[in-house]
């Protein structure tokens, strides 16, 4: 199938706003497609070309883009340059300089989809010497024979920015009423395989009864279950009967697979980081038993026996060199606190038996690898939930996780069913989309940062500019990053690209139509920068609303 067919649904998504025409969009396109063709379509929809699961990438940055579209325009690079600042972005950059193109591929053969992709994955490959030079001849090739509109979405892929308002949300529905498969169902397999190439795929050849097959597979990460503010605490357990209540670090979530011999640690963002960690893969292969599992935890760096900072521990994760240097000044300790997968699929257990069963696997003799500290919470006993969080405090953790005993993983679900309990109010997670360059002492920084969140189509509203909370380091750190990332610039102030999470705090939410959200925060701060997390977990304008009807 030609490429410029699903670049026009590109175009038709990129015009409406409306969650509900989007989805009858890709209904339309998807519900004829052959079977490989569907695979491809399932991830290409969302600008990428490898499942959610993978922490592989196209890895290609603006500037070889820039060249390649010069070259294939017949321009210079500065011209391209002009046009993204005159236009916004490369790809429509490319519909203006595509369309001044010169007729000279009158013959060529026209992109098709799996060319595309092929092409793209080929791209993701390529290493070591003479690389760029290859990069530069593959994307050629695609932009040679590009139409000003396939060169608009190619380019846009190939740096991995869509942005045309389709978040996975929508793709499930529209794989949903295409086959005329139940939404939950669809839901649950790409829950557990976050590979939507797949589940379109099987959605289409097999039906329900496919998807209901596809399960977890020790080796493949799977999106972990998060946690949602708690209430009041005799509330929780009045509810809930019986709870886990559990010590809650302030580290990094590990989920940590197990598959024949292999061991893999990946982030919550379903990182693969098994090379910063080895001496975490040791300890697992010598305290638990030697079967294919997946089990999750939070690490944490300590010293002298205390925990140290989270910012630590990131450092500690993102290493690349040096490991064996940062073995020996930052230890870790690892606290396993659920089991998603011990011989078989353990996530539709109730929480208390996946929890016993880990007791029983794992041999926590040593300093370095523990279980959670937990304890039964109940009606009964609040003076012990209680004194659990007071000791956590004490201890420097961060506070408390209540768990319903009785109650499945759902992976990807922030919900009731698994609360926290913190000493600190509650912060935002939010993305950065522009900032005003600063006067007087911060006139080198960019000193305010724009700030805001996801809507239920993926896009990014604003509410607030926050620039308290921020020391010089951190100042040069995120105006270095400002740059880096910079869209337009009109005298102070910048837009950049959406790619700097923020963990915001806050005394208040106020309406404000100023805002995109149509709400503001008063007194923001900046408590800190979230490298662990993407754009996916940015926080919802949806969770800023209710945050606000409940304050
Ligand atoms: N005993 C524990 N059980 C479960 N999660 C724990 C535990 N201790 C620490 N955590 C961490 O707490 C997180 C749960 O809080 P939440 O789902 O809100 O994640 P978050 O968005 O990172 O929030 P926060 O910034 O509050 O950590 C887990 O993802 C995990 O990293």
């Amino acid at each position: 199938m030609k490429y410029q067919e699903l670049v026009n649904v590109y175009s038709a998504l990129e015009e409406t706003t409306k969650r509900l025409e989007k989805t009858e969009i890709i209904v339309d396109f998807i519900k004829d497609l052959d079977e490989e063709t569907l695979e491809q379509v399932g991830l290409l929809i969302l600008g990428t070309i490898f499942p959610a699961w993978s922490d592989e990438e196209i890895g290609i940055g603006t500037k070889l883009v820039t060249k390649a579209v010069a070259d294939a325009t017949g321009t210079t690079v500065d011209k391209v340059e002009d046009a993204v600042r005159e236009e916004g972005d490369i790809g429509s950059a490319c519909v203006k300089l595509f369309s001044n193109k010169s007729q000279t591929t009158f013959f060529s053969k026209p992109l098709t989809i799996s060319f595309v992709f092929d092409s793209l994955r080929k791209l993701s490959k390529i290493s070591g010497p003479r690389s760029t030079n290859r990069k530069i001849d593959i994307i050629l090739e695609l932009l040679s024979v590009a139409s000003a509109t396939e060169a608009k979405y190619l380019t846009r892929t190939i740096l991995e920015e869509l942005r045309i308002g389709v978040g996975e949300g929508i793709v499930r529905d529209a794989i949903a009423q295409a086959f005329n498969i139940d939404k939950s169902i669809v839901e649950r397999a790409v829950m557990l395989t976050n590979d939507l190439g797949l589940v379109s795929r099987v959605a289409k050849t097999e039906g329900s009864d496919g998807l209901e097959k596809l399960n977890l597979t020790p080796g493949t990460p799977v999106k972990p279950m998060l946690a949602q503010l708690a209430p009041p605490l005799p509330e929780i357990l009045e509810e809930m009967g019986i709870a886990l209540c559990e010590t809650k670090y302030d580290g990094i979530r590990l989920q940590i697979h197990r598959n024949g011999d292999e061991i893999t640690i990946f982030t919550r963002r379903l990182e693969n980081i098994t090379h910063a960690l080895p001496e975490i893969v040791e300890l697992m292969d010598e305290h638990l038993p030697h079967d294919d599992y997946i089990v999750e935890g939070e690490v944490i760096a300590t010293r002298d026996g205390k925990p140290l900072s989270f910012q630590n521990i990131l450092h500690r994760v993102r290493r690349k060199h040096n490991i064996d240097e940062a073995i020996e000044n930052v230890p870790l300790k690892v606290y396993l606190f659920d089991l998603l997968y011990y011989k078989k699929p353990m996530i539709d257990k109730p929480l208390i038996n996946r929890r016993q069963k880990l007791e029983e696997i794992v041999d926590d003799t040593v300093d370095e690898i523990n279980l959670s500290n937990m304890v039964y919470g109940t009606s009964e006993n609040i003076n012990e939930v209680e004194s659990l969080f007071e000791l956590s405090i004490n201890q420097n953790h961060e506070g408390i996780m209540i768990k319903d005993a009785k109650e499945p993983y759902i992976p990807g679900l922030r919900g009731k069913k698994m609360l926290k309990y913190k000493a600190e109010p509650e912060t935002l997670d939010m993305v950065v989309l522009g900032g005003v360059h600063g006067i007087g002492k911060r006139e080198n920084f960019v000193g305010s940062y724009l700030v805001g969140l996801r809507d239920e189509n993926d896009e990014f509203k604003t509410v607030a500019y926050v620039g308290t909370g921020l020391d010089d380091a951190t100042l040069e750190y995120l105006t270095g990053k400002m740059e880096e990332y910079k869209l337009t610039e009109k005298g102070r102030d910048i837009t950049v690209e959406p790619k700097i999470i923020l963990e915001i705090a806050f005394s208040e939410i106020v309406e404000s139509p100023e805002y995109e959200t149509g709400y503001s925060l008063r007194f923001p701060v900046v408590k800190n920068i979230r490298k662990d997390k993407g754009l996916k977990d940015v926080d919802t304008v949806e969770r800023l609303i209710s945050m606000y009807n409940t304050q």
